[in-house]
């Protein structure tokens, strides 16, 4: 798939051989290589210091590599004007960094005031973003950023970023600042957004439950090294070195993997559409939904694959059955989680398909994998706790 889109496009961030040796002798990054194609979103994950938030600043000639080269687009990024280059891509932080004396408006339509942009246009585009970042701009465009939660305030940051439609979009934490229940929010709405925007994008965190849910692919950082750059099903279900599987906590999930069972409350509910039902008509339904895919099913609602809103888009005649595909990763509920991972692994599948029955019951996600495997670490865990507690009582007796 990213290859494809790479041939097709050839948008996309290119390293190559990068090296980031600061004054003091600190080798934060080492020889570097890797890319990204267009529309796809890497999270770059790691402990402190090992080289994230070096590696992202260098795209934007915040910081200059000592060695190696980065590309853009094909260009090479020494060529390009650093200022001109930081108006095309977009910069969120954790410390949002809105400016206090303008209002959230004024904020959000910085980078086209700075391109030039005539200021009604500007605004329109700024008041567009709001909206698509769930801040209403009639309430939240008028106020200034100390107004503002918390949460609300990294939206503006996404809407700025995102306000001049850059190609390309450089995400440092941003989510790291709030509580966990509003970064779960934030992640989600953001992953909404990016199906409808699809920019390429870096996406900096400390934290793997978020690299899953929100990555294409996973670069997962040793000291200044990636030490594996796969799909999430893949890091989690074949961590490539020792290091990989402890920083993921893959040596305790593997074994609760096999008798942990997939629940009804694990899987998503993507769209649904009958092999049946015209072609335009799903294809609105997709669009409305900001959905990239629906899963199909046959007359008698049994699974029977899968259609892209591309290609439904793409050749308008006939019924959703002239354009689905076969799927033929599936699973019943209750099945243990880590059949689910073998079979994401053997389809190189981004989601299976769950049947209560002969009944389509929801799409389990490598996201939502993890979500149910941790959830079942926890609950051991706190058994143990149980357990622990008890054995001191019957001593103290
Ligand atoms: N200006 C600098 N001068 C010297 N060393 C630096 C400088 N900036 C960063 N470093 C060092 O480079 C290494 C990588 O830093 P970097 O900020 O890229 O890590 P990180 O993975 O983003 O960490 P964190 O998750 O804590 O933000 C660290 O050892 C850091 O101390």
């Amino acid at each position: 798939m990213a290859e494809q889109q790479r041939e097709r496009n050839g948008r996309f961030i290119v390293f190559e051989n990068v090296t980031k040796r600061y004054p003091d002798g600190t080798t934060a990054v080492d020889d570097l290589s890797f890319e990204v194609a267009e529309g796809e979103l890497v999270t770059l994950v790691g402990p402190s210091g090992c080289g994230k938030t070096t590696t992202m600043k260098m795209v934007n000639r915040l910081i200059e590599p000592s060695e190696g080269r980065i590309l853009l687009d094909g260009e090479d990024i020494r060529a390009v004007d650093p200022v001109r280059l930081r108006r095309h891509i977009g910069y969120v932080i954790q410390q949002v960094g809105l400016f206090p004396h303008k209002t959230v408006l004024e904020n959000t339509a910085t980078v086209p005031r700075l391109l030039g942009w005539q200021r009604a246009k500007g605004r329109r585009r700024a008041a567009e973003l709001l909206e698509l970042v769930g801040l209403d701009p009639s309430v939240y465009g008028d106020r200034y950023p100390d107004q503002l939660s918390g949460g609300q305030r990294q939206r503006v940051g996404v809407a700025r970023a995102l306000a001049a439609d850059p190609p390309v979009l450089l995400m440092d934490e941003p989510f790291g600042a709030v509580d966990p229940v509003v970064r779960e929010h934030l992640q989600n709405e953001f992953l909404r957004l990016q199906a409808e925007v699809r920019k390429t994008v870096l996406f900096v965190t400390h934290d793997i439950e978020e690299a899953v849910r929100l990555g294409d692919r996973i670069a997962v950082y040793g000291h200044g090294r990636i030490e594996q750059l796969d799909p999430p099903a893949r890091v989690l279900g074949a961590p490539a070195t020792p290091y990989v599987a402890d920083f993921v906590g893959a040596d305790r999930g593997l074994k609760r993997l096999s008798v942990t069972p997939i629940e009804v409350g694990d899987l998503e509910q993507p769209p649904v559409v009958r092999l049946d039902d015209v072609s335009t008509r799903a294809a609105e339904r997709l669009r409305a939904d900001g959905a990239r895919w629906a899963v199909v099913l046959d007359g008698d609602g049994g699974l029977h694959g899968w259609v892209s809103a591309e290609s439904l888009a793409g050749s308008p005649g006939g019924t959703v059955g002239d354009h689905a595909r076969r799927m033929e990763a599936w699973l019943p509920l209750g099945a243990p989680l880590k059949q689910a991972f073998s079979r994401m692994l053997q389809h190189d599948a981004g989601w299976i398909a769950v049947l209560d029955g002969d009944r389509f019951a929801g799409v389990l996600t490598p996201g939502r994998l993890h979500e149910a495997l941790r959830r079942s670490i926890d609950a051991e865990a706190r058994d143990v706790a149980r357990a622990d507690v008890r054995l001191e009582t019957v001593t103290d007796v």
